[in-house]
C-alpha cells in the first residue's frame, strides 16, 4: 500500500522510575521503506521499538501498524508484524525446528506450512546441521538467526528487528541482508536498529538518529547525512565530546 505508513509511533514515552528512557518519539515508516534506527548505547532504541510493536506498555503515546493500533487491535497488529524478540521471551529447551513448530502453531499456521517454511528457514540460515542442539545451547549468532526465523515464519508485512546483525558471522550476515532486501523488494517494510553505520548506509533508505530518548534527526538517508557520512552526522548530533578517545592511564604500565 504505497503512500501508507507501515508504522507510526506517536509521542512514545517511557519512564522507568526517575529515568525518562524515551521522551516523546514520533516516527513514521512509509510502507516499502527500509528504515534504520541508530543512536548511542542507552539512547532508547530498544525501548522505543519494543513499545512500538506492542511488547512494552508505554507511559504515554501510541503506535499503529498499517493504521492498526498495536494495543487496541493486538491480534491484527501481531499478524502484520514480525519482531526479533529478545531471547528470553521464547522457550529455549527446544531444538530450532521444535521452536519454529511451537511458534507456528501458536500463530495458528497450518502444520504443513510450518514444516515447509521451517525447513527452508533452517536451511537458508545455516542452522539445518544443528538438528539436535537445543536453543539454550546455541551460540549468540545462532540464537539471533533462529529468533529471526521465528519473526519471519508467519509471513509478516513489517519486520522490526533490534540489532539483527549483532554477533552474526559474515556469511550469515550476507544471507540476512539478502532476505531483508528481497522482503523489501517484494513490498515489505523493515525497521532495524544497528550500531554499524556502514551497514545502515548500505541497506536503508531512511534513517532516524536517537539520542537521550529523542529523535534528533530523521528522513531519507541523504537528508540525514547531508553532505557528509552518516557517522559524521551521528557524531555531530550525539555530541562531539564523545569523540575524544579516552585511555586508561594505568593499563599497560609495567
Ligand atoms: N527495564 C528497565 N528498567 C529500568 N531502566 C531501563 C529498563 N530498560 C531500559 N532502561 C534504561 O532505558 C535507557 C534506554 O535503554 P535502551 O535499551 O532502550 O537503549 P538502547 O538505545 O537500545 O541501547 P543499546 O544501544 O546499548 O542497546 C537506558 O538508560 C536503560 O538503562
Amino acid at each position: 500500500m504505497p503512500g501508507m505508513n507501515a508504522l507510526e509511533f506517536t509521542g512514545l514515552t517511557k519512564r522507568f522510575g526517575d529515568k525518562l528512557a524515551v521522551d516523546g518519539v514520533d516516527l513514521r515508516v512509509p510502507a516499502g521503506s527500509f528504515y534504520g534506527v541508530v543512536g548511542p548505547n542507552g539512547a532508547g532504541k530498544t525501548t522505543t521499538l519494543t513499545m512500538g510493536v506492542g511488547l512494552l506498555r508505554p507511559t504515554s503515546g501510541g503506535s499503529r501498524v498499517f493504521g492498526v493500533d498495536v494495543w487496541e487491535r493486538r491480534e491484527e497488529a501481531m499478524e502484520l508484524l514480525g519482531v526479533l524478540p529478545d531471547s528470553m521471551s521464547v522457550p529455549e529447551r527446544l531444538t530450532g525446528r521444535e521452536l519454529l513448530r511451537y511458534i507456528g502453531r501458536l500463530r495458528g499456521l497450518d502444520r504443513r506450512v510450518v514444516a515447509e517454511r521451517s525447513e527452508e528457514l533452517l536451511d537458508v540460515l545455516g542452522l539445518a546441521g544443528d538438528e539436535r542442539t537445543l536453543v539454550v545451547d546455541y551460540s549468540t549468532g545462532m540464537r539471533k538467526k533462529i529468533l529471526l526465523a521465528t519473526a519471519l515464519l508467519h509471513g509478516p508485512r513489517v519486520l522490526v528487528l533490534d540489532e539483527p546483525f549483532e554477533a552474526v558471522d559474515p556469511v550469515s550476515g550476507a544471507t540476512i541482508r539478502g532476505i531483508l532486501n528481497d522482503f523489501v523488494a517484494g513490498g515489505g517494510s523493515v525497521v532495524l536498529s544497528s550500531h554499524v553505520m556502514a551497514l545502515v548506509e548500505n541497506l536503508c533508505d531512511r534513517v532516524a538518529i536517537v539520542h537521550a530518548g529523542r529523535v534528533v534527526a530523521d528522513g531519507t538517508l541523504d537528508e540525514v547525512r547531508a553532505d557528509g557520512s552518516l557517522e559524521d552526522r551521528f557524531i555531530d548530533l550525539v555530541g562531539a565530546e564523545r569523540v575524544a578517545v579516552r585511555t586508561l592511564s594505568w593499563l599497560g604500565e609495567r
